[in-house]
This record gives structure tokens, C-alpha cells and sequence, in this order.
């Protein structure tokens, strides 16, 4: 899938040319000649990603402070939430984590928010930029400034490239987290639009076991796998044991147990 970025001056040049996206030029307006294309848009409100708005709906932007992410922060349960049992935040434990699926960063936000420090992966290029500016947005903003401040990101493939991500932080993670992309089944006039740009860009995650084994190889303490609830688990080694919630689960594979 084509991801264009639209010509807005030389902000959006330099975005182009940092991650290797063609410019479109504003008076085509943003790929209308093709409606399989997507594009990056600089807007006064951050950069949006968008496409052919029957296909896709509204364009999707990263926005830590309003919104999915602010609700989820307010009331979506703390250290008793699956994501913070399955990465072992009990009795005020605060691993350092890497999601090395970061996608729109939602979940690396949650940790963040309940004080992990964690560094993100995302290999798809459009991903990546518009986790970046969201990031860079909330470094500014004074109600979640803090939260960012532990949030780092790096555009790379996990498959490739978790060793020298680390190599690089320094200190190997306590923790993997990973949420791989899931096959969809039959209703895919179900899915959600935001969904489907999602997976026109990132595609169906098949890599996912070979991710799996790079990093257990990291981990110093555990993975931990975000499945759809009757999943099957990734191939490769069994895991030591399972999270179930409502709708999904985790699968956790653990080297040794956190202190
Ligand atoms: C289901 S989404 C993750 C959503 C994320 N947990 C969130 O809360 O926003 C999966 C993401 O993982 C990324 N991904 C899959 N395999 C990867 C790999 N080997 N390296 C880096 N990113 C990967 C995909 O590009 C996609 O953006």
C-alpha cells in the first residue's frame, strides 16, 4: 500500500525524506486519483494519516492527552487492567518494557501511565511517524508530559533489529510485550475503518513466531503475548501460563520471575 506524504513546506519534506515516503503534490489532493493510496498530512493538529474516507473513515492521528487513550488513563482500572497482570505490575513493580509492536501506542501509554518505562518498536514507516508526533505532542502538553517523558520510540523490525534496540538502550528489558496483528475473520464489514487502514498498512503480522523467539532472546524476565481470546497461541514454545479477559488474553512466557 502506497503511503504518500502531502507537500506542506519543508517540515513535510524532511518527514518524506526520513522515512523514505514519495511526496504528493496539495493540489492532487492527497491521492484522490487513487483510491487504494494513503497519506501523511502535516495539520496544525498534528500529522494525520488518512486515505479514501469510504474505505478507510477518518484519518487517524496520535493523541495521548484527549480522547481512547485520556478515558482509558481515567478509568480504565490500573494495575488490575489484563495488560498490567500479564507484564507483572502487582505490588508496585515497575518492569522496563519493550513493545515491540507499538502500532498507535495505546498499550505502551497504558504501561507508561502506570510508571513503566518503555521503549516502542513499529516498523511500519507511516505507523511509526504519526506514534512520533504523537509522541512529541505529548512531551509538550502539561497533563501527560510526565508519561511521555517515559515513553521512547525506535522505527525498526522487531525480527531484526530487537538486539541492537537494545544494544543501543543500554540495559536489556525485563519485559517483551507483544500484539501482534490477528488474522481478521469472516465480517470484515465489521471491522472497524480505523481498523482497516490499519491492516491495509501492517498487513497480517504472519512474521509473528519468528518475533516471538527475538524476543525471548531479550527479555530478561518475560514476554508477554496480547491474543484474541480463543486464539491459538503463536507457534513456537508453549507458554508458562495465561491472563484471560473478556475478549482477549495474554500469553506469557516466563525466563524467571520478577522481584
Ligand atoms: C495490533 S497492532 C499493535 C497495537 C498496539 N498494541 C497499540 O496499543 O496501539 C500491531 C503493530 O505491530 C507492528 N509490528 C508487527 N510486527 C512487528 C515487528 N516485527 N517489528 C515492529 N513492529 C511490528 C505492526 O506494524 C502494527 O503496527
Amino acid at each position: 500500500m502506497t503511503v504518500a506524504v502531502v507537500d506542506r513546506g519543508p517540515g513535510s519534506r524532511a518527514l518524506s525524506q526520513h522515512y523514505r515516503l514519495p511526496m504528493v503534490d496539495q493540489l492532487k489532493e492527497k491521492g484522490a486519483a487513487d483510491s487504494a493510496a494513503l497519506w501523511l498530512d502535516m495539520l496544525p493538529e498534528g500529522l494525520v494519516l488518512g486515505g479514501d474516507a469510504a474505505r478507510f473513515g477518518h484519518p487517524l492521528r496520535v493523541d495521548f492527552a484527549e480522547g481512547k487513550n485520556a478515558h482509558r488513563r481515567r478509568f480504565g482500572g490500573g494495575r488490575g487492567q489484563l495488560i498490567a497482570r500479564a507484564c507483572g505490575l502487582k505490588q508496585g513493580r515497575t518492569p522496563s518494557i519493550i513493545d515491540a509492536t507499538a502500532g498507535l501506542g495505546r498499550d505502551a501509554f497504558v504501561l507508561a501511565s502506570l510508571g513503566c518505562t518503555v521503549l516502542m518498536v513499529e516498523r511500519v514507516a507511516a505507523i511509526a511517524a504519526v506514534l512520533d508526533d504523537g509522541l512529541q505532542r505529548a512531551r509538550a502538553h502539561p497533563e501527560v508530559a510526565e508519561i511521555a517523558s517515559r515513553l521512547s520510540l525506535r522505527w525498526a523490525d522487531s525480527i531484526s533489529a530487537l538486539g541492537q534496540v537494545v544494544d543501543e538502550a543500554g540495559v536489556p528489558p525485563q519485559v517483551v510485550h507483544l500484539d501482534p496483528m490477528f488474522p481478521h475473520r469472516e465480517k470484515s464489514a465489521l471491522v472497524k475503518k480505523d481498523m482497516r487502514l490499519f491492516q491495509a498498512l501492517a498487513g497480517a503480522d504472519e512474521d509473528a513466531s519468528q518475533l516471538l523467539r527475538a524476543a525471548l532472546e531479550v527479555a530478561t524476565h518475560r514476554v508477554v503475548v496480547k491474543r484474541p481470546r480463543k486464539a491459538p497461541s503463536i507457534e513456537g514454545p508453549a507458554p508458562s501460563h495465561q491472563v484471560i479477559g473478556k475478549t482477549s488474553r495474554y500469553d506469557i512466557y516466563v525466563h524467571q520471575s520478577l522481584s
